[in-house]
């Protein structure tokens, strides 16, 4: 038997995109764990499942490369819409996508007969607290937000100087956050634009974080440091958000590629 499967990124957040529409995928957390690997899989930050949906247009269910599912991904949530639009599962520019974090609107900016960008409305923030992380860490304090999955922000002077490889799993495992938590490192730029780099739950350090972007740009608003509209700046590129508090929701805003097709032979 042969699954096809679509390899696209948001921003650099890599992951392999299977339509269970057409290959319904039993296990999925143990083809997460497989496919994702760099040297003996295909290579990505994890497995994405779109398919049917009762109470939206679509769904989406995302596994990260450690195979744990997550409730909730900014960025394979824009890929899902270019691929719903540009392998024709739909002709609408405005998409219900069911997520385990609810239902997200997706509004495709096309270019041509291409989808170019989307923007995701990413709901509501919560548990926006700050937290003290105790004695024996690089930093006391961050700020927690959940975005559908959860977020720990900690503000710096300069994130180039962090050890992601060593501080991302200290913070994931921090006895605070029993489910573990993904972790952002946050720079506020003179301009009022914030440069950050992630390290995920479940897939370690990735180029970008959709989830993980809101969750900044919420954070730094929370601690009086942000703007309305800001550009967060990751290693693999940049996404808009626009977070509007008064109507409790948010605005993403950013690329989606197609890197290419393939084939699992599931026999081999
Ligand atoms: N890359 C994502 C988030 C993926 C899930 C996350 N690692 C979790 O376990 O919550 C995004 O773009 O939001």
């Amino acid at each position: 038997m042969k699954i096809e499967f679509t390899k696209m990124h948001g921003a650099g957040n890599d992951y392999i995109y299977v339509n269970t529409l057409k290959y319904p995928l039993v296990q999925p957390e143990t083809f997460a764990k497989e496919w994702s690997k760099p040297h003996t899989g295909i290579g990505s930050d994890g497995l994405v499942l779109i398919g049917p949906s009762e109470k939206g247009d679509f769904s989406m269910r995302i596994f990260n490369a450690d195979g744990s599912e997550a409730m909730m991904c900014g960025n394979a949530s824009r890929c899902v819409g270019k691929y719903l639009y540009e392998y024709g599962l739909t002709d609408k520019k405005e998409i219900a996508l069911e997520t385990l974090s609810g239902i997200k609107t997706l509004y495709l900016h096309l270019q041509g007969e291409n989808v170019d960008s989307v923007t995701v409305d990413m709901g509501a923030p919560r548990d926006i607290r700050t937290v003290d992380l105790g004695n024996g860490y690089l930093f006391r304090e961050g700020t927690t937000v959940n975005m559908g999955n959860p977020h720990l922000v900690i503000f710096t002077h300069d994130v180039s100087a962090i050890d992601l490889l060593s501080e991302g799993p200290s913070m994931e495992h921090h006895p605070l956050f029993p489910n573990r938590v993904n972790v952002e490192f946050a720079q506020i730029l003179p301009d009022g634009n914030i440069r950050m780099r992630v390290w995920e739950r479940g897939s370690g350090i990735t180029q970008a974080c959709g989830t993980g972007a809101c969750a900044t740009a919420v954070a730094a608003a929370f601690t009086g440091r942000g703007k309305g509209k800001t550009d967060i700046i990751m290693d693999g590129g940049t996404l808009t958000i626009e977070y509007q508090p008064q109507n409790d929701r948010i605005l993403m805003t950013g690329p989606a590629t197609k890197v290419f097709d393939g084939t699992i032979n599931m026999d081999r």
